[in-house]
């Protein structure tokens, strides 16, 4: 049994090695020759699992570290007898992390009060409903856009796109990129959502960059309809367009699921999914990110925004926005070299007031 391994998903190394013959490749090098006689591919975004990749390899089996799989033409794989499978939910509360800390930011700005606004969420799955939890938590009114579950489920939780960008203040993207259907995203946000926008909106993408039409949201940024823009994803990357780039308010690589947790959590669903196809046990308990550099955040330092200094102390992505603008042509090196990132739960907060205590142990905060 031969397993190609992307060489960019931590904390694999020597867990298949007993079972089975693993190379590591850097996912440039993912190519027809490399994979013809693998037998499993354990992959990120960065590999088109496709016919041009896989016809005649004696691939039957594709795990990707990554909760969206668009890039696997999976109606092929399916007609060609290869099994896939992602890590569903596995970096989601890291994505919430990143629109927390983001709205937190934009907050620290003079005049946006978050309590009392009114964001959209596009997209209720796994990162969607976290990001509703966070914004209730804070204090903001919540509506929700997800047809496929409305059709499903208590349609009355959920509202048109059309009233998403009439009465929103803030609008978050956290759908798959489903090119074609009836719930087709590609281009979900386009010309045509943006010139109903009312209230100025800032609008947020970390889904994938073909979501949002971004000359499109760019020519809405122009024109006044959108008063700020927070993109991790983006339309053609890693070549990033300079000029939206210099004008968001947070720009990031393609990072909004970057913690070490949620890597960990990816690399233990594909270890245990690949597991389970080749019928054999691994465990996967030891698959745990390193302890922050800094686990103890002292709040009797922080005057103001104590939720404010919790959150950007975890992380603050105003960090990798100076990185990327200082050097977008960097974008995957970013990405590849991504510093330690933890979530909230792997950090301890001492001295918050009782008033805070609630809020911050919601948020997963260890609170001494
Ligand atoms: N920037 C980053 O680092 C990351 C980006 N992502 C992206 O976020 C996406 C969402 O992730 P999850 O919430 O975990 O996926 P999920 O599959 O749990 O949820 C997606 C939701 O979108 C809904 N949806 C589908 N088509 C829709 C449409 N046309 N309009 C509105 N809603 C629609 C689905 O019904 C589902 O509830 C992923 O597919 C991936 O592309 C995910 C993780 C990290
Ligand atoms: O999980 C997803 O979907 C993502 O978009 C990832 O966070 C990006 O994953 P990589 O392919 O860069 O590992």
């Amino acid at each position: 049994m031969k397993i190609i391994v992307d060489n960019k998903i931590p904390y694999i190394k020597g867990i298949l090695e007993p079972f089975a013959d693993v190379e590591y490749y850097a996912p440039a090098d993912i190519n027809r020759e490399v994979v013809c006689d693998a037998d499993i591919l354990i992959i990120r975004t960065r590999t088109r699992c496709n016919r041009e990749l896989l016809d005649g390899s004696k691939v039957r089996y594709i795990g990707t570290a990554t909760i969206g799989y668009d890039h696997i033409d999976t109606e092929w794989c399916g007609k060609n007898g290869i099994v896939w499978t992602n890590a569903p939910g596995c970096n989601a509360s890291s994505v919430g992390q990143y629109i927390l800390s983001s709205l937190l930011s934009l907050q620290e700005r003079k005049d946006f009060v978050l309590e009392g606004k009114v964001i959209g969420i596009v997209g209720v799955g796994n990162v969607g409903r976290i990001v509703a939890d966070y914004c209730r938590m804070v204090g903001m009114e919540v509506l929700l856009n997800d047809p496929p579950r409305a059709r499903l489920e208590d349609s009355t939780c959920f509202v048109s796109l059309d009233e998403v960008a009439k009465e929103c203040d803030i609008i978050t993207f956290h759908t798959p990129l489903n090119k074609s259907g009836m719930d087709c995203t590609y281009h979900l946000a386009g010309a045509d959502f943006f010139s109903r926008l009312r209230k100025r909106p800032v609008i947020i993408n970390s889904s994938r960059g073909e979501v949002v039409d971004n000359r499109a949201l760019y020519n809405a940024y122009q024109s006044g309809n959108v008063s700020e823009m927070i993109l991790d994803c983006w339309e053609n990357e890693p070549d990033v367009d300079d000029v939206l780039l210099s004008n968001v308010f947070i720009g990031t690589p393609h990072i909004a699921g970057y913690s070490a947790d949620g890597k960990a959590n990816a690399t233990r669903q594909i270890v245990q999914a690949v597991s389970r196809w080749m019928g054999i046990s691994i465990d996967t308990s030891l698959i745990q990110p390193p302890a922050p550099v800094f686990p103890d955040i002292d709040l009797s330092l922080c005057s103001d925004n104590i939720l404010a200094s919790a959150v950007l102390a975890t992380y603050d992505p105003r960090n990798d926005t100076a990185a990327l603008r200082a050097a977008p042509g960097t974008f995957e090196k970013l990405r590849g070299e991504y510093g330690l990132r933890r979530e909230f739960n792997a950090y301890t907060v001492h001295h918050a007031v009782s008033r805070d205590i609630e809020l911050l142990q919601k948020l997963g905060f260890q609170v001494s």
